[in-house]
C-alpha cells in the first residue's frame, strides 16, 4: 500500500468517526469466535483502535466451549435444550470459574496488552445483572434448564463509572438472584440487556458463521438486513444457538438499540469493517422502520 493510499483509507472511515464519536458499541465476543491465537490478538487490536478513535467500546464474552472443555475435564455433562446450556449447581460452579476465572482474564489480558483499559467485571458485581429462573419453551411447553438466568434488572452503574474514567468494561455473563444464587445467562442475552441500559448505538456479536442464514442448514445465504418484525416471524424457525443469539439482537432493537449485528468472528479485523465501511458485512438487524423494502 502507498502512503496515498493508507491515507485514502483512514480519510474513507471519516464520516463513521464523525457518527460514532463518544458512542457506546457493546460488543458480544462469542467463545466460537476467540478458539484462534492471531484473531484474539486482532479483535483486541480492534477494541483498543475503538478506543482510541473515541468510541466507548464494551465488551460482553460468552465461553461456551471453553465451558464444554472444563465440565469434561471433570467428568460433568452437559447438555443444551433450545440454545441454552441446562445448570445443575455443579455446571454452575464450573461455569462460574470458567467465564470469570478464565476467558475474562484472558480478554482482559489481550486488551490490556495496549494500556491500562481493560477491567473486567462479572455480572453479579454491584449487582450489574439480576436474573430470575428461565425455563425454556419446547413445543410450546416451559421445561426445567436448572440455574439458567433471564434478567430482569440490569444496573449499569459500574460500567458507566468505568467508561467515564476511559475504560473498556469487559463483563461475564454470570448473574445474581434476588433468592441470593448465582445464575448462567447466555452471552448473547447478557449484551442485549447491557446494550438496551446503556442506551448503545449498536450491538456487535461476533460468532463463527458468516451471519444468520436464510435456510440453514439447506442453504448458506446470508440475510444482509432484517427488520425486528421479520425477525420475530422468523424465530420460532431458529435452531440451537441461533435462538438466543437473534432473540438478542431483537430485543436490543426494541430495546432502542438503533442497530444489531451479526457478523463472523473467524474474518480478521471484522469489528472494524462493520463499524468504519459500508460494505454490507454480516446480518443486520433494524427496527422496523429503518428497512427499507
Ligand atoms: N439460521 C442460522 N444461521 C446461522 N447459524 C445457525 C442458524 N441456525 C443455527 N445455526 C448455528 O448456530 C451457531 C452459532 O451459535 P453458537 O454456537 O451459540 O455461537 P456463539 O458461541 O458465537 O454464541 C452456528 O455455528 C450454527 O451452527
Ligand atoms: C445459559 C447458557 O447457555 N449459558 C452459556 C454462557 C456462555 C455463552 O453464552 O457462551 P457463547 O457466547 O460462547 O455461546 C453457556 O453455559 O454456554
Amino acid at each position: 500500500m502507498t502512503p496515498l493510499q493508507k491515507s485514502e483509507a483512514l480519510i474513507e472511515a471519516l464520516p463513521w468517526l464523525a457518527r460514532f464519536q463518544g458512542a457506546v458499541v457493546v460488543i458480544k465476543y462469542g467463545g466460537n469466535a476467540m478458539t484462534e491465537e492471531h484473531l484474539r490478538e486482532k479483535f483486541a487490536d480492534d477494541v483498543v483502535f475503538l478506543r482510541y478513535a473515541g468510541l466507548r467500546p464494551v465488551i460482553v464474552h460468552g465461553g461456551g466451549p471453553q465451558i464444554n472443555a472444563a465440565l469434561d475435564l471433570h467428568g460433568i455433562a452437559s447438555h443444551f435444550t433450545a440454545g441454552l446450556r441446562v445448570t445443575t449447581p455443579e455446571a454452575m460452579q464450573v461455569v462460574r470459574m470458567v467465564l470469570v476465572g478464565q476467558v475474562n482474564r484472558d480478554v482482559v489480558g489481550l486488551v490490556n496488552r495496549h494500556g491500562p483499559f481493560a477491567v473486567g467485571l462479572s455480572g453479579e458485581d454491584a449487582h450489574l445483572f439480576t436474573a430470575a429462573r428461565k425455563h425454556a419453551i419446547v413445543d410450546g411447553v416451559p421445561v426445567d434448564i436448572g440455574q439458567v438466568g433471564e434478567i430482569v434488572e440490569v444496573n449499569p452503574g459500574a460500567v458507566r463509572a468505568l467508561l467515564a474514567d476511559g475504560r473498556i468494561p469487559v463483563v461475564s455473563s454470570i448473574a445474581r438472584g434476588h433468592d441470593g444464587q448465582i445464575y448462567n445467562v447466555n452471552a448473547d442475552t447478557a449484551a442485549a440487556a447491557l446494550a438496551t441500559a446503556l442506551g448503545a448505538a449498536k450491538l456487535v456479536v461476533l460468532t463463527d458463521v458468516e451471519g444468520l442464514y436464510a435456510d440453514w442448514p439447506a442453504s448458506d445465504k446470508v440475510i444482509r438486513r432484517i427488520s425486528a418484525g421479520d425477525l420475530a416471524a422468523m424465530l420460532p424457525t431458529l435452531s440451537s444457538g441461533m435462538v438466543p443469539k437473534m432473540e438478542a439482537c431483537l430485543h436490543a432493537v426494541q430495546g432502542g438499540v438503533p442497530q444489531a449485528h451479526v457478523v463472523d468472528g473467524r474474518q480478521p479485523h471484522v469489528l472494524l469493517s462493520e463499524i468504519f465501511t459500508d460494505e454490507g458485512i454480516g446480518t443486520m438487524v433494524l427496527p422496523d422502520e429503518g428497512v427499507t423494502p
